[in-house]
């Protein structure tokens, strides 16, 4: 059976005066998706996702839920969840009346109301705090009735702005994996706004990586951190090391000049045209220090350690590539009397985890 699209969109464009916030977004989420919108402040996350929401009109292009068009239908009729950062929850209102609140505007009888409401608050892990106001809730509490106000009207698609960035760290970890658990069990389309790309790569099915109002990449968590498309994509999600580099020749393998060092990398991770001056993406955890024999062609000296807690980050300066300084990433606290600073060690770079961008068309 093909897979149901939830929400489409076609060609997105939307202005604010001369600025242009969205250029021409399409999008497919399928019916049960995990899909999270990912980039910096500004990038026009938020503008998107109140496009679906129906609280802004885009200029251009068209917006089906449940292939219904819904270019033209107020919020209130798209039947979708919404959590916003700052909870927006009604303040005179008790958790029931506010979890209630949705189902009491559209009619439904008392009874199935009491029923829902009670079976919502036990999803978000609320039973026994029905009768309290907001204000007598904690921030990660409020956000639950948030979560099950949104939950209880059985919306089509759920969107999340940001909904746990006002939370510590930890609660935020706890919630993420609350929020991913429920989604599971329910099923129900997710559409999440975040600018933490641990939090995107944690808890999505999907990544939509957006900059200065494009899609950047769409992809899997492990497509985004491993095989970017895309020079800010490689920048923006997860740390990468950037380094000078040129595209040599092809055959059967991209051969890339870096420093004294030839590497033998897969056609696909080289975005550029044999001749152009590359910008090398490598992850720390996929370049390893080895000892020095005659035909190490790449070192570099250790300069610092930074100690991490689960591991080591340790830096070196690399004289033969433009006096770039790289680290590299070690579990465990023996690097730190392997290669000691002032060490001079061979550096091997694994495929996994490198890709390279035409210099010129880097923007990160
Ligand atoms: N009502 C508005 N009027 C004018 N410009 C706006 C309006 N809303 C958003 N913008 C602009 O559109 C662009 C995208 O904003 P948007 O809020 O969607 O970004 P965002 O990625 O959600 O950022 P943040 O993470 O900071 O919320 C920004 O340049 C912003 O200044």
């Amino acid at each position: 059976m093909p897979e149901r699209v939830a929400v489409q969109l076609d060609g997105i464009l939307k202005r604010f005066g001369d600025a242009i916030a969205l250029q021409k977004i399409s999008l497919k989420i399928r019916e049960g998706e995990f899909v999270t919108l990912l980039g910096p402040s500004g990038c026009g996350k938020t503008t998107l996702l109140n496009l679906m929401a129906g609280f802004l009109e885009a200029d251009n292009g068209e917006i089906f839920i449940d292939g219904q068009l819904v270019t033209e239908t107020p919020p209130y009729q798209r039947e979708i969840g919404i959590v916003f950062q700052n909870y927006a929850l009604f303040p005179h209102m008790s958790v029931v009346k506010n979890v209630g609140y949705g189902l009491r505007m559209r009619g439904t009888p008392k009874a199935e109301i009491d029923e829902r409401v009670a079976q919502a608050l036990a999803l978000v892990k609320l039973e026994g705090f029905g009768e309290r106001m907001p204000r007598e809730l904690s921030g990660g509490q409020q956000q639950r009735v948030a979560l099950a106000r949104a939950l209880v009207i059985r919306p089509k698609v759920l969107l999340l702005d940001e909904p746990f960035s006002a939370l510590d760290k930890n609660l935020r970890l706890s919630m993420q994996l609350e929020l991913k658990e429920i989604q599971r069990k329910l099923g129900v389309t997710t559409v999440f706004v975040t600018h933490d790309q641990g939090e995107a790569l944690s808890m999505s099915d999907r990544v939509v990586v957006m900059s200065a109002g494009h899609v950047r990449q769409i992809g899997t968590p492990d497509a985004i951190y491993r095989s970017p498309e895309d020079p800010f994509v490689a920048g923006f999600v997860g740390d990468a090391n950037v380094l000078p580099g040129r595209y040599l020749s092809r055959d059967d393998a991209a051969n890339i000049e870096l420093g004294d060092a030839t590497l033998r990398l897969p056609v696909d991770r080289i975005h550029a045209s044999v001749g152009a001056r590359l910008a090398v993406y490598a992850r720390p955890e996929n370049i390893h220090l080895v000892p020095l024999d005659g035909d190490t062609l790449l070192t570099g000296t250790v300069v610092n350690h930074v100690f991490q807690g689960d591991h080591v980050d340790v830096h070196l300066d690399v004289p033969s590539l433009d006096q770039a300084r790289l680290f590299v990433r070690r579990s465990g606290v023996e690097s730190l009397t392997r290669w000691p600073v002032g060490a001079v060690a061979g550096l091997a770079f694994e495929d996994d985890g490198i890709c390279a961008f035409a210099a010129d068309a880097t923007s990160a």
